[in-house]
């Protein structure tokens, strides 16, 4: 039999009519309602309207920023602790964000003078265990220089040992000042957040906030310890009042004053004959950024200084968790979003990385190839080569990352140079190398080839890998291959917009 409208039920009756419309009969009005009533009854369905267009608002507004999302480049950086990636981070933001690096410049300084008061403080350290010893070992062989040209000097010798202790110690003394403010910076720079690990500064994303004090950054970057919208900016904190802001520029106005004050004893120091000794024989070990500020010491120290560009590309400071930086990048009139994940690359921090895999446009893997010599801090049993072509090897390998395009670079490419020039055995280190020369294109070639061979051997999609020689440090050859990779990525971006 067919139906009828007449023998439809109630509730699904047409619309035009609302006696079976449940809605209508919902925002019907009451039988009998009084005037007073009625105004109430309007100004809540007026207020509920309200807060149903600003929902509907909100879904619209988030809808097209996921989409936006979506059709925005996401380039992860990707590596082992110290290996560079920060360091490239400010080389995307010296070229597609100048004016951010530039509001940010003063809040290096701190960075610098702790990347000073750390290694003043190690050196003493390693006079403390290795002095002597490395005394007695020198004067063996100034011995056995005189006793060869007929002068018996033994005497002397003792005298030169024992007043050269002497001026260690007066340095010592002279520098405690300088020493005592390490915890104060670190407090300082970590906004309390996280204590130093051996002696390793961990910040956050957004710590120059809290250096450039009074100010408010411009360029979008954020901590995602867990991803989150960038809009989600975290709110600043209270700690940003300035009777703090005051107290905290006093510390470092007093920092610069105490190492302005020391800078002839700090280089006296650096260059006093038992510290060269000592480094000469590996026994003191200074990474490569504390060298490069005790080298630069007089112009660091001085009054009024301001870091310039080589010294924010050498600071050090260790990232926590990952930081996303926002970038608009132009090419043949198309500007797309580009987000620039920076990730923390100790082990313990790897595990923030995965809720990044899904939807990245790309990655630069970072390894840096002058660590043959050295181990993790975190495991000091694992050669730092070693542990990157492990990671590299987990990479290479992770699913979500098949299809995402794959940048390595073989970074600190000066390092090694000037490793091997001192003479460095690369054998000693790496086992495997055996006699192969000590010099620098065989041992690129060596690590090189083993880099390429992992990525070949969990290659199941056949992606090309794009390797680049890098030394980050280097702002000029550092632009022209972000040049190249900007160019590459496009291929890629514009290859998948296609096929969408
Ligand atoms: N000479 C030289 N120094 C470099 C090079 N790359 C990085 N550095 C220095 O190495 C140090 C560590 O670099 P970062 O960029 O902080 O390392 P990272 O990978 O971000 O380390 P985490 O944040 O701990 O994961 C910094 O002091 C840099 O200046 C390079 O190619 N040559
Ligand atoms: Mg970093």
């Amino acid at each position: 039999m067919i139906s009828t409208p007449s023998a439809r039920p109630p509730s699904v009756r047409s619309i035009g009519t609302d006696y079976g419309d449940p809605i209508s009969a919902l925002l019907r009005p009451p039988p009998g309602e009084s005037d007073n009533d009625r105004q109430l009854r309007l100004h809540r369905e007026a207020e509920a309207k309200r807060i149903s267009d600003s929902i509907d608002e909100e879904l619209k507004a988030e809808e097209k920023r996921f989409r936006k999302r979506k059709e925005d480049v996401k380039l992860l950086l990707l590596g082992q602790a110290e290996s560079g990636k920060s360091t490239l981070q400010k080389q995307f933001q010296l070229i597609y964000n100048p004016t951010s690096l530039e509001e940010e410049r003063l809040s290096w300084r701190p960075v610098v003078y702790y990347n000073i008061v750390r290694p003043v403080r190690r050196i003493f350290e390693v006079i403390d265990t290795y002095g002597e010893l490395e005394e007695d070992d020198d004067a063996m062989a100034i011995d056995t220089i005189d006793i060869s040209s007929g002068r018996n000097s033994q005497e002397s010798d003792v005298r030169t040992s024992s007043s050269s202790e002497k001026r260690l110690s007066t340095l010592r003394y002279r520098l405690a000042p300088l020493i005592s403010v390490e915890a104060a910076l670190s407090e300082r720079l970590s906004g309390g957040q996280s204590t130093p690990t051996k002696g390793n500064l961990f910040v956050r994303s957004g710590w120059q906030a809290r250096s450039i004090l009074g100010k408010k950054r411009k360029d979008r970057t954020s901590f995602n310890g867990q991803r989150s919208s960038v809009d989600n900016l975290p709110p600043r904190r209270s700690e940003d009042s300035t009777a703090v802001i005051n107290e905290k520029d006093k510390l470092i106005e007093e920092v610069a004053g105490i190492l302005n004050a020391c800078k002839d004893d700090i280089k006296e120091l650096w260059t006093h004959a038992t510290v060269q000794r000592l480094r000469d024989k590996r026994r003191l070990r200074l990474e490569e950024w504390a060298e490069y500020f005790l080298d630069n010491i007089t112009r660091v120290s001085s009054s009024g200084y301001i870091p310039d560009t080589d010294d924010i590309l050498h600071a050090r400071i260790q990232t926590m968790g990952v930081a996303e930086h926002i970038f608009e990048v132009s090419l043949h009139g198309r500007t797309v979003t580009w987000h620039l994940y920076d990730v923390g690359g100790a082990r313990g921090q790897r595990h923030t990385w995965v809720p990044y895999f899904d939807d990245a446009t790309a990655i630069i893997f970072m390894a840096p190839v002058s660590a043959f010599d050295q181990y993790l801090e975190e495991d000091p049993r694992t050669n730092r080569i070693d542990d990157s072509l492990q990671l590299f090897t987990q990479i290479c390998s992770n699913k979500l990352l098949k299809d995402t395009h794959l940048v390595l670079f073989l970074n600190k490419t000066d390092i090694l140079r000037s490793k091997l020039a001192r003479g460095t055995q690369v054998r000693k280190y790496i086992t495997s190398y055996g006699e192969r020369p000590n010099e620098y294109e065989a041992v690129i070639g060596y690590f090189r080839a083993h880099f390429t061979q992992v990525h070949k051997r969990n290659n199941e999609n056949m992606r090309v890998l794009y390797t680049h020689l890098t030394n980050v440090v280097d702002q000029t050859a550092t632009r022209r291959i972000i040049t190249d990779i900007r160019d590459s990525i496009f291929r890629v971006y514009l290859k998948d917009a296609a096929l969408v």
